[in-house]
């Protein structure tokens, strides 16, 4: 796919497209690694079965929208970082998929 096909979804962002979108997402952070943006957010878990079982659900949703992210379970948390590997940075899927990642927690903090 050449990068004028690129969908909208998959295109990479900008510093200040960047900082407007994280403005609207809840204690996402924005870290770097090598040079590259990512969205990282860690979920506290009571259980180690409770992040095993949110890192499942994100682990769905991924799939089906073929968008993965970085999940480090460990007892008490989950934390997903988000970012597009092709692009070596940030798009408008990783802010979705953020997004969708506070709707599967809240539903599964109960
Ligand atoms: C062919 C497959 O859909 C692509 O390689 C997808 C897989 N999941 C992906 N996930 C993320 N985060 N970034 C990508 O560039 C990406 N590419």
């Amino acid at each position: 796919m050449t990068k004028k096909e690129q969908p909208l979804k998959l295109k990479v962002l900008s510093h200040t497209q960047i900082e407007q979108l994280l403005a609207h997402l809840d204690h996402w952070q924005l870290q770097h690694v090598d040079e590259s943006p990512r969205l990282v957010k860690k979920y506290q878990c009571q259980q180690f079965a409770d992040a095993m079982l949110l890192a499942n659900q994100i682990g769905n949703i991924a799939e089906l929208e073929k968008h993965h992210p970085r999940l480090v379970i460990q007892w008490g948390w989950v934390q997903v970082s988000w970012w597009t590997y092709r692009q070596q940075g940030l798009t408008e899927m990783d802010f979705i998929m953020a997004a969708r990642c506070d709707e599967l927690a809240e539903r599964s903090a109960g």
